[in-house]
């Protein structure tokens, strides 16, 4: 990056080591349990990636988390109003395979073990898929992802009731198993301090995106902070190849499972099948719907091809 486009840029940005750093100030530490936990959400997250890169985003989220309550008992004392309890709502967008409901998870998991005890909950946005039959009557089961494919509507209601301080909001559930909304199950969100809503098209307006069918009011509107998952598009094929071959030979052979008929293929023909619905579908729900909102995001995480953040970019105020 050219010295003006840094000084022009929205952002202020932080190699991985002075990213790190910035956890120097403040000392945090894990017990073996939290560590346990974390190793338990992904086998292959290493204890380094959360002492550096996931302990100083969960000391800044922490330190913005405390600000914007002050903030809305400051209004509610001018409006002479009582406050309601109201969740800070945190946004995680970034490609089909980037690691964000693994990001998700790191967060969650560390803001709940912050000094406030904060109770975190997590929120994906494949609830708000229409069901499969919906879908396949508008001809669009191969556009799974994309902004047609999601009852945005629904999605908005949900974020706004969560917002206006409802004490039980419910969203529905997607199985990746059956690779379809369950019909009956049902996630509660019963005024957590935190939500976390993780999905491809967090941040997406109208001007980022390829459907014509637009509400006025966008999710985005709803966050309080907003974190953009990015990496090279190579290694998320590579990523989403590497889970999709995991998943043939454990997921995929239950018999309940949409996707049985890809646990026969061989690992060539695996192979192939993951490059091909990734370049049919994933990658270029990327390029024309997710990659362009990036900017829109308070922190910018760019990982490397070992998953590991080799910069963070953070929105100036
Ligand atoms: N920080 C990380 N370290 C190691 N592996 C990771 C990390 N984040 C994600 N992965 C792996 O990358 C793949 C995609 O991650 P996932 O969180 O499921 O992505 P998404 O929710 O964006 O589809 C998974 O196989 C996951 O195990
Ligand atoms: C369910 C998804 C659309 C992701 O949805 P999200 O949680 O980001 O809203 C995606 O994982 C997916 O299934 N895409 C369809 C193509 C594929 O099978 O990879």
């Amino acid at each position: 990056m050219t010295s003006a486009t840094k000084k022009f840029s929205p952002y202020l940005h932080f190699t991985r080591d002075e990213w790190a750093a910035l956890r120097n100030s403040t000392p945090l530490t894990l017990s073996e349990a939290e560590l346990g936990k974390l190793q338990g959400i992904n086998e292959h997250v290493s204890m380094i990636e959360v002492t550096q890169i996931y302990l100083p985003l969960a000391r800044l989220l922490n330190l913005y988390v405390d600000e914007v309550k002050n903030l809305y008992e400051a209004t509610h004392v001018f409006l002479n109003t009582s406050a309601r309890k109201v969740p800070f709502i945190i946004g995680i967008a970034g490609s089909v395979a980037v690691g964000k409901s693994t990001t998700a998870r790191i967060v969650q998991a560390l803001l709940e073990r912050s000094s406030d005890n904060l109770r975190v909950d997590l929120v994906t946005t494949d609830g708000f898929l229409y069901p499969n039959r919906i879908l396949l009557e508008r001809g669009i089961m191969e556009r799974k992802g994309f902004p047609e494919s999601y009852h945005i509507n629904a999605l908005i209601q949900f974020l706004s009731d969560v917002k206006s301080g409802k004490p039980k909001v419910t969203a529905p559930v997607y199985s990746h198993l059956v690779y379809d909304i369950v019909p009956d199950q049902k996630i509660e969100v019963c005024q957590p301090d935190v939500l976390i809503l993780e999905g491809l098209n967090v941040l997406q307006s109208p001007s980022h995106s390829s459907s014509k069918r637009h509400p006025q009011v966008f999710v985005s509107d709803f966050f309080d902070f907003s974190i953009y998952v990015d990496a090279k598009e190579d290694h998320v094929r590579h990523w989403y190849e590497e889970r999709f071959q995991t998943l043939r030979v454990t997921a995929f052979r239950q018999p309940e499972a949409y996707f049985y008929r890809y646990s026969t293929l061989t690992k060539e023909e695996a192979h192939q099948v993951a490059l091909d619905i990734w370049d049919r579908i994933n990658g270029e729900n990327l390029h024309e719907n997710i990659a362009p909102t990036r900017n829109r995001a308070d922190l910018i995480l760019r990982k490397g091809r070992d998953h590991s953040v080799q910069s963070v970019s953070l929105r100036k105020l």
